[in-house]
């Protein structure tokens, strides 16, 4: 299978001067297509950078990070913004809605912004995927007005308007209780199944028993790693007990 993210050497530095911060020390790191990932490790190790700069949301200090074949590095900045508004989706602990606009209005903003013009195709886009997170009925009201976890699916619905390649989610869980996490959980499995490749990071071994392949970092660095068959609905327990033993093994 083809990779859709390749890292290479990567090397992030926060700060300058004597304030330095090493965040990512020579990553190596591949996605396959279709695969669902996710990175695990204690607090300040790196996961959510390593979100960052993979979906080019943030820059190397050094190293290469390609989606594809293209070098995220060589893009002028509207290309690189293209790329990450069309291609790629991104979903964090809290979404980030604009509140003077209804819950529709703020799914539909990356394809408005898009350009896209059929705007008949891309309501009916924006209600599948209302229906299909369970929020549909919901188009009207305002982001005040929902749940968190009706907020976290309209949060989805939004980052997988423009069809992306890939959804990158920094703890998309983190805000909810173990019910909605779940049904989250499920939706996500679902969204990769159907061909969309995901990182997620976690820092929860159950979450992160939903995905093929975890990362394990520690100091900025991948230590190891834990192949899993892809999730069939069953064997949680087993799967989650396997991850716990792994971080225990490398110390995390
Ligand atoms: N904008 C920033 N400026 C300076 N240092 C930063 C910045 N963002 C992160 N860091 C530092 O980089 C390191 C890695 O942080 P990062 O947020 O990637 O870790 P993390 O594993 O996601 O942690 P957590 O689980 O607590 O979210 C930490 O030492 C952190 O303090």
């Amino acid at each position: 299978m083809e990779n859709i993210i390749t890292g290479k050497n990567i090397v992030k530095i926060y700060g300058n001067g004597t304030e330095q911060t090493k965040a990512l020390d020579m990553v190596n790191v591949e996605i396959k297509k279709g695969e669902f990932v996710a990175v695990m490790g204690p607090s300040g190790s790196g996961k959510s950078t390593l979100l960052f700069i993979l979906s080019g949301m943030d820059d190397i200090s050094d190293g290469s990070v390609k989606f594809g074949d293209t070098e995220l590095s060589k893009l002028r900045e509207n290309e690189l913004a293209d790329v990450r508004r069309t291609k790629m989706g991104v979903i964090f602990q809290q979404p980030t809605m604009l509140k003077n606009l209804n819950l529709l209005d703020n799914i539909l903003l990356p394809a408005v912004r898009d350009g896209k013009k059929d705007t008949v195709a891309l309501g009916q886009r924006a209600k599948a995927l209302m229906q299909k997170t369970g929020i549909d009925g919901l188009e009207n009201r305002d982001i005040t007005e929902v749940s968190g976890g009706q907020l976290q699916r309209a949060g989805i619905c939004r980052a997988l308007i423009n069809a992306p390649e890939i959804l990158f989610a920094d703890e998309p869980t983190g805000a909810l209780n173990s019910k909605s996490a779940e049904e989250i959980m499920g939706l996500l499995v679902g969204i990769n199944r159907e061909g969309t490749s995901i990182l997620l990071v976690t820092h929860d071994a159950k979450i992160a028993a939903y995905a093929d392949r975890i990362l394990f970092t520690k100091d900025g660095n991948i230590v190891s790693e834990l192949p899993l068959q892809k999730f069939n609905g069953k064997d949680m327990e087993a799967r989650t007990e396997k991850i716990l033993a792994q971080m225990a093994a490398v110390g995390i």
